[in-house]
């Protein structure tokens, strides 16, 4: 636990160019409901550290990140999950685990301006299409191999059910903690 930063950070504080489209604030996301009352993108710190790493590799190839998810309250996984409770693409309330802890989020990749590029289905489509191993097209298989090649060498690595989930491999290493994102 000695190499690890426990603490909460707003990732836009440690690289600015992260776009961040936290999609449970917003009536946008498979619920059609505000899920929770902020805008801010925090994680760890060493999570957070390890997602601007990944940005800055994406920088050098003309490419940005955009966050659609990032540390999420228990309380909030408690209402995605009641609206689809199916542990295989949202997973059970538990304050130890991923998002509930801060250490996964969920991403996109985007051209230097910020307009998002294709992906092989949009963000929480909960079908087969989503899983890490379905097929894609050319640009959908160019544009997954940049963000997931980029996200692996940060140090994430990918939920298989879903291809925007990405967690810290030393998410287990963490021990539970909430924060209030609005006060980051
Ligand atoms: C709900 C979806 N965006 C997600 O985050 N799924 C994983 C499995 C989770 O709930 O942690």
């Amino acid at each position: 636990m000695s190499q690890l930063e426990t603490g909460f950070t707003n990732v836009q504080a440690l690289d600015p160019s992260i776009l961040v489209d936290l999609r449970y604030a917003t009536t946008d996301n498979f619920t059609h409901h505000v899920i929770y009352d902020f805008t801010t993108a925090i994680a760890r710190t060493g999570t957070a550290k390890k997602l601007a790493q990944a940005s800055a590799l994406l920088r050098e190839q003309g490419y940005r990140l955009k966050v659609w998810d990032a540390y999420r309250p228990v309380p909030a996984q408690e209402k995605l999950y009641e609206v689809y409770p199916d542990p295989s693409f949202v997973a059970k309330p538990n304050p130890n685990f991923s998002h509930q802890k801060g250490v996964t989020f969920d991403v996109t990749l985007c051209d230097s301006d910020g307009n998002e590029l294709e992906m092989q289905t949009p963000f929480d489509d909960f079908t087969t299409a989503a899983h890490r191993d379905h097929p894609r097209t050319a640009i959908q298989e160019k544009h997954y191999q940049i963000l997931n090649q980029a996200m692996e060498a940060a140090g994430f690595f990918g939920y298989e059910n879903e291809w925007w989930d990405y967690r810290d491999t030393q998410m287990d290493d963490y021990e539970p903690a909430a924060a209030d994102p609005n006060d980051f």
